[in-house]
């Protein structure tokens, strides 16, 4: 059982004063979290190899043997490395009934077979070992920048352990969430070793996307030229076709936020029942829509700055002048083309219309914005408004190319112009969304997704882990 004081909620600063807490070590994250308990209002004991050398330490703690520090407070933070943890086997009298918080982190994923609160509760069985902390870093802790890493991940056996290291991170200023008991520890510890998990497919098809419609287009365009015509024309590669892959690989990717909604929706048609799992590369999809569509407006905004230095460029102004001065020669003047002027005027409406609302998803998917809306508004802007979106950006695609699609010239060794391939996806996922709002198909989406069709069950379990997925548009 833990005394009071700590098991309680968060105490005020004046009551802290008496509250104790003890850390193991005096090294970087020891000293860091030690100042802010200092800041919190709590006593702060050091317990230490060397209890002589006080250098660094913050101002007001005290510092002593591990065993005296140990009986001085109920909570103690362990932040030695994990491969010190065998000096805690001695002290097992002293920590006898403690709470001991593992802070530790490893160099590398799977560095042990147990995860290190694991094996310093079975260093130290009569103590009840909490990890945690391990997500905030001794710069966050002492410079106070914990914005990005306001939260602090807890699992522990003991539920009176958890909660008086809950109440501790309340009074620094901290969220707690609880991650269940020990056994997940080791998910917990492999929190700071992630390298943008979810960023890593929708970087990796942009990637893939960019590379493919770069050589695409410079075979096609630069190269083909040379060798047929023998003109040089490489300097495109910088800007012209830059500003092609740009809004075609940025066009692909935002049809693809929507594509997994659709395959989703055409498999709970198929199978009947939304109580079927989808299969694990649908989800995979289906998690990382908000980095791939945040990648997609990233293309789509270098398309516009890209976009507006065309009428500043060498080739450009060069083309302009060459063009009046030849009709001042032939002593003629270029009809107005009025058709032209709509075209065009409709192009650029449609893709500033397409940018502005890109942007508006963009924001709205931000956490700071997307905690104000509820889920009927969230969904309104990111399923309605994000198909009128795609809506628009492919609309300014077809417009660019429309007179050229049935014009033989556009295709070059038969293969067609990389914004009519940029326009195969978006096509599938507007027509596939017209199929599915169509009365009676939305009628049986809905019914499945309320749970009215439920499979026959065989041989008493369901083949489905639960409802429908919580990110589905
Ligand atoms: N630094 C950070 O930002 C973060 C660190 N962590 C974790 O916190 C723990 C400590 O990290 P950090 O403070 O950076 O490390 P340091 O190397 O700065 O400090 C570790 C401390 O452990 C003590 N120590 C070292 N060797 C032994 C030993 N053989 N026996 C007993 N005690 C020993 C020493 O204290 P003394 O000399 O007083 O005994 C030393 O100062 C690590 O497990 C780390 O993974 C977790 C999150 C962030
Ligand atoms: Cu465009």
């Amino acid at each position: 059982m833990l005394p009071e004081s700590v098991a309680m909620t968060p105490l005020a600063t004046g009551e802290r004063k008496q509250c104790t807490v003890c850390i193991f070590g005096t090294g970087d994250f020891g000293r860091s979290l030690g100042l802010r308990l200092l800041q919190a209002g709590y006593e702060v004991v050091f317990g230490s190899r060397d209890p002589k050398n006080r250098a660094l330490l913050p101002k007001g703690s005290k510092v002593m043997t591990h065993t005296e520090a140990a009986r001085t407070a109920q909570v103690i933070f362990i932040a030695v490395e994990r491969d010190h943890y065998e000096f805690l086997t001695s002290l097992t009298p002293a920590l006898e009934g403690k709470v001991l918080v593992d802070i530790s982190n490893n160099l590398k994923r799977g560095q042990f077979p147990q995860s290190n609160a694991e094996y310093l509760s079975s260093l130290v069985p009569g103590a009840s070992v909490v990890k945690g902390f391990n997500t905030v870093s001794a710069w966050a802790l002492q410079s106070g920048a914990l914005d990005a890493s306001r939260q602090v991940l807890l699992c522990g056996d003991d539920p009176q352990a958890k909660q008086a290291v809950v109440n501790i991170a309340h009074s620094l200023g901290l969220t707690a969430q609880d991650r269940g008991s020990l056994r997940a520890a080791g998910e917990v510890e492999d929190i700071p070793l992630q390298l943008f998990p979810l960023w890593r497919l929708p970087l990796w098809i942009a990637t893939g996307l960019i590379a493919f419609f770069f050589f695409y287009l410079l075979i096609r365009d630069v190269i083909y030229a040379y060798a047929t015509d023998g003109k040089d024309i490489s300097f495109r590669i910088m800007i012209s076709l830059a500003n092609k892959v740009f809004p075609i690989v940025s066009l692909i990717m935002l049809a693809l936020c929507y594509l997994p909604s659709v395959l989703a929706a055409i498999l709970q048609l198929y199978h009947g029942t939304k109580y079927r799992r989808f299969p694990d590369w649908l989800d995979r999809w289906m998690l990382c829509r908000k980095q791939l569509g945040l990648v997609a407006l990233a293309l789509a905004f270098l398309h516009v700055l890209y976009t507006l230095v065309i009428p500043i460029r060498y080739y450009v102004r060069y083309r302009i002048a060459a063009g009046t001065i030849a009709q001042i020669k032939e002593n003629t003047t270029k009809p107005f083309d009025n058709t032209m002027a709509w075209r065009t005027d409709s192009y650029y409406a449609l893709g500033m219309l397409g940018f502005g609302l890109y942007v508006l998803l963009g924001i709205t998917s931000l956490p700071s914005v997307s905690n104000v809306l509820n889920w009927r508004e969230f969904r309104f802007i990111q399923s309605k408004l994000g198909h009128v979106t795609l809506l628009f950006c492919t609309a300014h695609t077809f417009l660019y190319g429309w007179n050229k699609f049935l014009r033989a010239s556009s295709y070059k060794w038969w293969t067609p112009p990389g914004y009519m391939l940029s326009l195969v996806v978006p096509c599938v996922v507007l027509v596939s969304r017209l199929i599915l709002i169509v009365p009676c198909v939305d009628n049986t989406v809905t019914r499945i997704r309320q749970g009215w069709e439920r499979p026959e069950v065989k041989g008493g379990s369901q083949s489905n882990g639960g409802a429908q997925h919580p990110l589905m548009p």
